[in-house]
This record gives C-alpha cells, sequence and structure tokens, in this order.
C-alpha cells in the first residue's frame, strides 16, 4: 500500500508531524509512514544508485523504509542465479564487482513483486529496455506513485521525441523526475567525492510536506557525503543533457582512437555542446541554458564521460579495431551498454522527421558512422559541410 493511502487510512490518529534531520543535514517534517523505495535495474548504474540508496534508507528509518527492493533481470553467473548471489555475498558479481552492497538491499527477480507497496520508483536500466518494463508495470502501480528516471536516452514514436521521464508519466501516470550527473558508476561505487543533479517539480496533486515526494526528501534519499546532490526543477535540460553527452562521448573516442589528441577532442566537445543546448532550445524550450553549464548533469557530465565513460571507449575501440559499434561494445562492455549507439540512431530519425540533420551536424556524423560505414576521418570535414549547408537555408 503507498504511503499516501496508508495516510488517509490512519489520519483519525494522527496527532500532527514532527520534525526530524535526515542524514544529508536537512530539516524535514516526518512522514507518518516511511517511504518505501524500489529501484528498477540493476547494472552498473543501477546497482550503484540502489546501493547509496540502500545507505540513506538505513539511517534515515524515520523517513525511510529499511529495505529497498531491486529489480534484477535475472540470468545465471557461473551456474547460480545472479540474484542469489546479490542476496547472499552481497555482491554484484556481474555488473559491480569488488564493491560491497549493503544488507538492505534486495534483490528481486519478479518485477511486480519489487515494486508491491512502493511509494518511490527509481528507473534505472538501459533505456531500450524501457517500453517492455513498463508495459509490464501497467495496472501493477498507483499514479501516486511518484518516480525518478537515471536513465539516459530519449523515446522517439508517435509522440515526436520525447524525454523519459514524460514517457514514463505518459505510460503509467505517476510524475517522474530526473538524476543526471558527472557520474561514473564505478567511481560513485567506490565513495569517491562527486555531484550530482536530481530535477523534480512536484505534481499538481502534491500531497504536502511529509505526505509526498518533494525537493527535500529527495536529497535525504540520494545525497551522500560522497555523493552530493543538488536539486533543481529543471527535468528536461538535466535529461537532454544527460542523453546527448552520450553520442558525443562516441565522437570524441572516434578522434581519440584515430590518434588525434586532446585538441581534436576538445574540439568535439565543444561542437557537442553547443548542439546539446541548442538541441534543448529547439526541441524543449521549457529546459534553462544555464543547467547545462551550472549543473552537474551538464558540462561536468560531458567532461567524465568524454574522459572515461564507456561511450568513449566504444568510440575508441572501433577506431583502433575497425569493428563496429554492437561488436565493439559486446566485446569491451560483458553485457553493459553504451547508451550513445541507440541515442544516436533516435537523434537523427527525429531530425530527419523535421528535416534538421544539417542543423546538428556533430549528432549526424555520429549517426553516420556508426550506421552508415562512414570513414571516421570525415568527422570534421562533415561537422563543417552539413553546417554551412544549415547556414545557407
Ligand atoms: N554506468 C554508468 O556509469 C552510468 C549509467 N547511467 C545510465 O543509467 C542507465 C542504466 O545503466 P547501467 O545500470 O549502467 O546498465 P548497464 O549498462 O550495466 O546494463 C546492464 C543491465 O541491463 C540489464 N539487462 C540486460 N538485458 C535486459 C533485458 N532484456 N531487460 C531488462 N534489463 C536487461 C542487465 O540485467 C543489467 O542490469 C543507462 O541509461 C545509463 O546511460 C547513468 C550514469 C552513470
Ligand atoms: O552517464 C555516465 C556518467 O555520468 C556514464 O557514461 P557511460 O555510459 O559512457 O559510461
Amino acid at each position: 500500500m503507498a504511503a499516501v493511502d496508508r495516510l488517509h487510512q490512519t489520519s483519525s490518529h494522527l496527532t500532527g508531524s514532527a520534525l526530524s534531520r535526515s542524514s544529508s543535514g536537512t530539516a524535514l517534517k516526518l512522514s507518518v509512514h516511511p517511504f518505501k523505495v524500489t529501484v528498477i535495474g540493476s547494472g552498473n548504474w543501477g546497482t550503484t544508485i540502489a546501493k547509496v540508496i540502500a545507505e540513506n534508507t538505513c539511517l534515515n528509518p524515520q523517513l525511510f523504509v529499511k529495505d529497498v527492493q531491486m529489480w534484477v533481470f535475472e540470468e545465471k553467473v557461473d551456474g547460480k542465479k545472479l540474484t542469489e548471489i546479490i542476496n547472499t555475498k552481497h555482491e554484484n558479481v556481474k555488473y559491480l564487482p569488488g564493491i560491497t552492497l549493503p544488507g538492505n538491499l534486495v534483490a528481486n527477480p519478479d518485477l511486480i513483486d519489487s515494486v508491491r507497496g512502493a511509494d518511490i520508483i527509481v528507473f534505472n536500466i538501459p533505456h531500450q529496455f524501457l517500453p517492455r518494463i513498463v508495459k509490464q508495470l501497467k495496472g501493477h502501480v498507483q499514479p501516486s506513485v511518484r518516480a525518478i528516471s537515471c536513465l539516459k536516452g530519449f523515446e522517439v514514436g508517435p509522440n515526436g521525441v520525447q524525454l523519459l521521464s514524460a514517457y514514463i508519466t505518459q505510460e503509467l501516470g505517476m510524475e517522474c523526475g530526473a538524476l543526471s550527473g558527472a557520474n561514473l558508476a564505478p567511481e560513485v561505487a567506490k565513495e569517491n567525492w562527486s555531484e550530482t543533479t536530481v530535477a523534480y517539480q512536484l505534481p499538481s496533486d502534491f500531497r504536502g510536506e511529509g505526505k509526498d515526494v518533494d525537493h527535500k526528501l529527495l536529497k535525504a534519499l540520494f545525497h551522500r557525503p560522497y555523493f552530493h546532490v543538488n536539486v533543481i526543477e529543471d527535468v528536461a535540460g538535466v535529461s537532454i543533457a544527460g542523453a546527448l553527452k552520450n553520442v558525443v562521448a562516441l565522437g570524441c573516442g572516434f578522434v581519440e582512437g584515430l590518434g588525434w589528441g586532446n585538441n581534436a577532442a576538445a574540439a568535439i566537445q565543444r561542437v557537442g555542446l553547443g548542439e546539446i543546448i541548442k538541441f534543448g532550445q529547439v526541441f524543449f524550450p521549457e529546459s534553462k541554458v544555464e543547467t547545462y553549464y551550472k549543473e552537474s548533469a551538464g558540462v561536468a557530465d560531458l567532461i567524465t564521460t568524454c574522459s572515461g565513460g564507456r561511450n568513449v571507449r566504444v568510440g575508441k575501440y572501433m577506431a583502433t579495431s575497425g569493428k563496429n559499434a554492437l561488436d565493439s561494445e559486446k566485446e569491451l562492455l560483458n553485457g553493459q551498454s553504451a547508451q550513445g549507439i541507440i541515442t544516436c540512431k533516435e537523434v537523427h530519425e527525429w531530425l530527419s522527421s523535421c528535416k534538421k540533420t544539417n542543423e546538428f551536424p556533430l549528432f549526424e556524423a555520429v549517426y553516420q558512422i556508426v550506421y552508415n560505414g562512414v570513414p571516421m576521418v570525415r568527422l570534421p570535414d562533415m561537422i563543417e559541410e552539413l553546417g554551412c549547408i544549415a547556414e545557407e537555408k
């Protein structure tokens, strides 16, 4: 049962709310019933974020139910079920090896069971699997549940280009924010200091402080001494920056793999940042330009991803090995996903449908290299040529 339902049922014996201080130091009004949290996803980032959350639910029993459910796409590792390994060894040996997970993080292979009674659902899977997950969840989650998407990508379909948070809201009725930042999962998992941005807009049916998810509660859920959270309202800006920097990182990987050095990589990031901001302004005018330069989700994520993320590694491997994107992903990532490969296709499909590919020459060049075998050495010329065509129009 969601916290709000329990709240309504028990309101007759409420004596008022008390003030509490969360582990992030924020003063919070107590919820009558603690919020129950489920994480959907258990990959490299999914497991890391579940660890962060489980640490906070353990420290803040007045706010959160201690046990955190983590839905795991079940698979066998050395003949054993991954969920059993996680629940006994407290380690995700496949997707986050070497990191001890909190004992209150419970791996669950049953998606519907994992969200039973959840008040907050954190989505954290490679985004190509989202439509199938959402379809299975339909009818099993109340619209009063609140959600945060940690996914990086878009949904392109009959409704045009959609933020994944908006897609979740549309399909499941639940208000959904986004978490994104300069957060390479292995570093966060090792508890090296980093920053992130959480974006959330209070819905029109907001039930009030202590009874519903708000900015203070989200800070209490995600902030750790090693993981500093800034909460804002610009869901679109945070999501766009997170999705598109993966495309730029592939481009960075190409020039690095070609041996062109730091100047070339910086040039790709400069052009990429411009196209990210333009994409936001053209297609999501509600996004704020300042998010791209002020927040961890903006230029900081671009820099870290282009320095050491999976997408840059895949791009570099493609350049040095001559292999295609999917084979490179498979050989390098042991089942993990480089989301830029799918995102550049989604972006191309969307830009083609509105005849704007020339206006985003880097995004288009990355797509042409990944999907149509255009030689990587043509990258600088393509950026210039396409840009000129767009200017002449
Ligand atoms: N890894 C990182 O450093 C970061 C990743 N992200 C984003 O977080 C999202 C999740 O990424 P990761 O957790 O790293 O995933 P991942 O790239 O490690 O992917 C592996 C996950 O996909 C699952 N999977 C495989 N086949 C599936 C299927 N048919 N249905 C459902 N799940 C399936 C696996 O069980 C595993 O949990 C992505 O959008 C990514 O861009 C964001 C910040 C950091
Ligand atoms: O999103 C990320 C860092 O914030 C991770 O990027 P990669 O998927 O390229 O590793």
